[in-house]
């Protein structure tokens, strides 16, 4: 194991534990300028610290650092947040009472850390408390298995993600290498078991979708997207009159994970913070600021069900690749407002929604995002085709937003987990489909498929494009180069 994969994912672990942090913390002490400024500091110097404890550990035996891990299984860690807490509290005063024992009693007492640091909501507050407070020795340990632990959660992702039942795995690509030689990894979609064409290989419901801005309030589903036949067939939000939806139950599912949140008349100070936000998706067309905040209020809904599952949202999102993003008077102006739509509800979202990590998750959006076509079609194509020229129009959200079905109307975008790491194909062999005309997509074989056969998509309408004009329409879209079979034939 290398210094810096050690280092890194204990940083990473460390900036993103604040998503946690952010869900469990006392507001009162957020709003304290004081306390802001000495928790930024607390980071920083947790980061360091990592860095200096990561390269000692080098230096020594790591076999017993996974033995001690070994000893705590996921078992061991109660669900709830009262819990949580008592079992932090007594893991710490465990730890404590074992090191002033003495040295043979250190190893014990780096496991009771370990643990009360694993359900700490704020690690990087708390490893700043042992580095001041646990003899060295035993804080190195800690931070080996803290780090260790990060690692493995790191390289065990692709083994339990996309589940079995999806019948996919996501696989490595190897793709030459890059202007600075290094060499150039893809991800893509392999089947694991053979389809015959037409049969349905996955469905898979978004992490997040959102309807085109324009859209809202209109006869489309708030939290699913489809289109509704007839007024009284809507369910409107009990307190706006924004947003309405096809069921009782889209109602209560947004409602819980992040309409109550989002919702304009969610009123905070007399004003409603999220009103600035919608306003500003409406009047620039952009998709994304929107469905950022009802990402990030959902991950908060998330972990608050403490379910146990291994990897969140943001963990998945983070995987994603994405071409990057400089900063502009619209992601200025972006932050601001999602700061300002979340920042009463979420205690710590401030600190969260840093200017680096607001470009990254953006930027990973954009090109991750599949286009929703949940239109019903020929009667009202006229409202489906208005929604096209929306996206068309000068104030469009970057191209990559129109990775779609590309004969039906797109009415909205959803970010999916798996459904990302399908590559383009200029001769594909499976299709997306909207087939309940919802936010749900399915990927249909399109040709016979075996297992062990890479799954790719048709990014663009191929139909008889020359080899140029594909790639021209490819690269404009997506900045893609394409190097399917069919394009590296032709080369
Ligand atoms: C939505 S992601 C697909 C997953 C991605 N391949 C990964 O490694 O995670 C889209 C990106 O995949 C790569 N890609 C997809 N299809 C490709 C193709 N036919 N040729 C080259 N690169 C492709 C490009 O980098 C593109 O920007």
């Amino acid at each position: 194991m290398k210094t810096t994969t050690i280092v890194a994912a204990t940083v990473g672990m460390l900036a993103v534990a604040t998503v946690g942090y952010a869900v469990y913390f006392d507001s009162k002490r957020q709003s304290d300028p004081e306390f802001k400024r000495k928790l930024k500091k607390d980071r920083k110097r947790a980061e360091k610290l990592a860095k200096t404890e990561a390269k000692r550990l080098t230096e020594e035996s790591t076999q017993d650092i996974e033995e001690f891990l070994a000893s705590v299984t996921e078992e061991d860690f109660p669900a709830s947040m009262e819990e949580r807490e008592q079992f932090c509290m007594a893991q710490l005063s465990a730890g404590e009472e074992l090191f002033v024992k003495g040295p043979e009693n250190y190893s014990k007492a780096a496991i009771c850390f370990y643990k009360a640091l694993k359900v700490y909501p704020a690690p990087a507050e708390l490893v700043m408390v042992f580095q001041k407070t646990i003899p060295p020795d035993v804080f190195t340990v800690v931070m080996g298995m803290l780090s260790k632990d990060v690692q493995s959660k790191e390289e065990k992702y692709y083994t339990v993600f996309p589940p079995r039942e999806m019948n996919i795995k996501v696989e490595e690509k190897p793709d030459g290498l890059d202007v600075n030689g290094q060499k150039v990894v893809r991800r893509g979609l392999v089947a694991t078991k053979g389809f015959t064409k037409g049969e349905v290989i996955y469905t898979e419901t978004p992490v997040i979708s959102s309807l085109e801005p324009s859209l809202e309030g209109k006869n489309f589903c708030h939290y699913c997207l489809k289109e509704m036949i007839k007024k009284e067939y809507m369910v409107p939000c009990t307190s706006c009159s924004v947003v309405v939806f096809c069921s009782e139950e889209c109602r209560t599912s947004a409602g819980q994970e992040f309409h109550e949140i989002l919702c304009t008349k969610n009123l905070k100070g007399g004003s409603a913070p999220a009103q600035a936000l919608r306003e500003y998706s409406k009047d620039s067309r952009n998709i994304v600021p929107g469905m950022l905040a009802k990402f990030l209020a959902k991950m908060v809904y998330d972990e608050s069900l403490n379910s146990g599952a291994e990897y969140n949202s943001f963990d998945h999102l983070e995987r994603l690749v994405y071409v990057e993003k400089s900063l502009g008077p619209d992601e200025e102006k972006e932050i601001e407002l999602l700061k300002l739509a979340l920042g009463s509800s979420i205690p710590g979202i401030d600190q969260f929604i840093t200017e680096e990590r607001y470009l990254i998750m953006k930027a990973r959006i954009l090109h991750n995002i599949y286009g929703i076509s949940s239109g019903l079609g020929t009667s009202l194509n006229v409202k489906a085709l208005n929604t096209r020229r929306c996206l068309k129009s000068r104030n469009q959200p970057l191209p990559e937003s129109h990775r779609s079905v590309r004969d039906r109307p797109i009415t909205g975008a959803g970010l999916y987990r798996a459904t990302s790491y399908l590559m383009h194909s200029c001769e594909p062999n499976t299709k997306i489909v909207y087939s309940s005309r919802d936010h749900i997509v399915s990927l249909v074989a399109t040709e016979n498929i075996r297992a062990g056969d890479e799954l790719q998509v048709g990014y663009i309408k191929n139909g008889k494009l020359s080899t140029e004009q594909r790639r021209l329409e490819l690269f404009t879209k997506y900045r893609l180069q394409c190097s399917c079979a069919l394009c590296e034939m032709t080369d």
